[in-house]
């Protein structure tokens, strides 16, 4: 794969092999300076896998992960290890680890809109609150790349929107890269510049363009969210064998799957063609 000259990370024909089988492999994808980048695919289909590969958390058994140098990264992850019976107030939940000035701090709850927030108890935050707070902590590090581990887990759907345009300000104001994943995302936001789709490797890629708006959509969420909102889709015609072997659609077994596999349907970005 070519280096991408901006890109922040680039994880090349990548695996990751882990009791005898390959949780991820031949995964190549990369996240540029001021691009959102989502993973999607279904439980299990390596998308934390990768995103720490890309972090450079675990290293790839095969295959390459390179990062900029001196590059600065805020991680929110799925699930935080934090004692919530402890009392945790959100300023000093901000605090908690790294280096953050209190006016960084102040200015990040304002920027994800959660000022109010600043002296409520951690553990009393409801979902999309919480994530408005963690969102705030990673800004405030001003990263070059910001990794999103199932960043609208618990919120609701106006949520979700809100969310969404609250990363794509992020990015506007600090011009960093983000890693976003979802486990089943079908909704992503129309400022998602590239959409990775994983089964245990890269079944398809590019931008979001196969829109496919419900009406009922539109007249749940208005115009504004119908302009923020499209639909990925594709079909898988394969299928991962717990062997790591691939069944394909015409039934026949082979070790790899093949360029050819047909996840290719949707039109790959043709500037962006490095999956
Ligand atoms: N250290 C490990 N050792 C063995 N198997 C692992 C390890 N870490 C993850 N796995 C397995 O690798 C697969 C991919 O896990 P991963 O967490 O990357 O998936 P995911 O797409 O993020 O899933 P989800 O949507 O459920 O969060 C899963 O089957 C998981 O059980």
């Amino acid at each position: 794969m070519l280096q991408r000259p901006d890109a922040l990370v680039t994880l090349d024909n990548a695996g990751i092999h882990r009791g005898g089988r390959w949780l991820v492999r031949g995964i190549s994808m990369s996240v540029d300076a001021g691009e959102i980048v989502t993973l999607i695919g279904p439980n299990g289909s390596g998308k934390s896998t990768t995103a720490r590969m890309a972090l450079g958390l675990i290293a790839p058994d095969e295959g390459t992960a390179s990062r900029r140098r001196a590059i600065r990264v805020a991680y929110v992850p799925q699930k935080l290890t934090v004692d919530w019976t402890l009392p945790l107030k959100v300023s000093q939940f901000m605090h908690l680890t790294g280096r953050v000035g209190a006016d960084e701090a102040q200015a990040a709850l304002a920027a994800t809109d959660a000022t109010r927030l600043t002296h409520a108890e951690v553990r009393t935050l409801s979902g999309g609150e919480f994530q408005r707070v963690m969102l705030a902590r990673a800004m405030a590090r001003r990263p070059d790349l910001l990794v999103l581990d199932e960043p609208v887990q618990g919120v609701d759907f106006t949520g979700e929107i809100a969310l969404y345009e609250l990363i794509g300000r992020i990015r506007d104001e600090l011009g960093c890269g983000v890693l976003l994943i979802s486990h089943d995302l079908h909704v992503v936001m129309a400022a998602t510049d590239r959409v990775f789709c994983l089964n245990g490797h890269v079944c398809c890629s590019g931008t979001p363009k196969s829109v496919a708006l419900s009406p009922e959509y539109r007249a749940l969420f208005g115009n504004r969210a119908a302009s923020t909102l499209a639909v990925y889709e594709h079909d898988h015609d394969h299928t991962h064998l717990a062997d790591g072997r691939v069944r394909h659609a015409d039934g026949s077994i082979t070790d790899h799957c093949h360029p050819d596999d047909g996840h290719h349907h949707e039109e790959p970005d043709k500037e962006r063609s490095d999956a």
